[in-house]
């Protein structure tokens, strides 16, 4: 199977550089016109897929918002992944796993093997066990062709007192995380299938992004307050790997189909004016 750095790459090309998130929130349930059950979930998860699952390069549903409804929102959920895979995007779920070795290995099977109701193209994935404690994940992903995103530098103002914090080599936390990933992506053409998430709205932290050869997913866009022009500040050289990634920005402009799709269209064309030509 072709890799999951491959296959991005080429979405990327075919429909352009963005990721849109799926997060039912219960405001946006109820701006939507929706009730805060299970049925208002279904309905938004199926707007969505109706109205980008078909020109959104990745889809990003978020678990939370689904798990949050018990067991009916996770069969939610999985009908969700199936329909954006059916519809032609790649599906990223947002659910920041982490454990010890043994335990990453069942999360590694509940998201990275085919043969799993919840299987997606890639996953979130948090390295405060140590990046080495993913390596299940790791290995069932590049086996069957998956990706995992892997917290770096997050968006939150939160974050950087745990990641920027300074190891005893010399090497703040994040960039330790940063350089693990790169290792991993040694050699991958024309993209590694092992990503990092950055947040769009850390400015200028002096990072050394430029050796990591797999996809850097920026959160933080809209919403949270970044902008596409702060991309430049955040990535500097490393922009042509850039993954813009927008929730509310898009999901506020609903129901409407037309005008979700009118709202994707919006935040492309502002991130294309500042990314390179892929
Ligand atoms: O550093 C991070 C990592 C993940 N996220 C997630 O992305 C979306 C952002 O939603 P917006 O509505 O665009 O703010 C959400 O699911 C977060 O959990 C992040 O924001 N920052």
């Amino acid at each position: 199977m072709e890799s999951f750095g491959t296959r991005l790459h080429r979405a990327v090309i075919e429909r352009g550089p963005l990721c849109v998130g799926i997060d039912p929130h219960p405001g946006l349930l109820a701006q939507w016109g929706l009730p805060d059950d299970v049925h208002g979930l279904d309905r938004f998860s199926r707007t969505v897929v109706e109205a980008l699952g078909d020109r959104v390069a990745v889809v990003k549903p978020q678990s939370a918002f689904f798990e949050r409804f018990g067991s009916r929102g996770v069969a939610i959920l999985e009908s969700t992944i199936r329909q954006l895979r059916d519809a032609g995007s790649l599906v990223l779920l947002d659910v920041k796993r982490g454990d010890i070795g043994s335990t990453v290995s069942a999360y590694a099977a509940a998201y990275l093997d085919p043969s799993s109701p919840m299987y997606v193209d890639a996953v979130t994935a948090s390295p405060y066990l140590g990046v080495g404690s993913l390596a299940p994940m790791f290995e069932l992903a590049a086996e069957h062709g998956g990706g995992v995103f892997v917290l770096a530098l997050t968006s939150n103002p939160e974050g950087a007192a745990v990641q920027r914090a300074v190891t005893a080599d010399g090497r703040t936390v994040a960039q330790t995380v940063i350089d693990e990933i790169s290792q991993l992506n040694m050699g991958a053409s024309p993209l590694g299938s092992f990503g990092l998430v950055v947040g769009a709205t850390i400015g200028d932290t002096g990072h050394d992004l430029s050796g990591v050869g797999g996809p850097l997913l920026a959160p933080g866009l809209g919403a949270q307050g970044a902008g596409a022009a702060d991309l430049r500040t955040v990535f500097g050289s490393s922009l042509a790997s850039v993954l813009p990634s927008y929730s509310r920005e898009v999901l506020s402009a609903g129901p409407d189909v037309a005008a979700l799709r009118a709202a994707a269209d919006r935040v492309l064309v502002d991130c294309r004016a500042v990314l390179p030509a892929r």
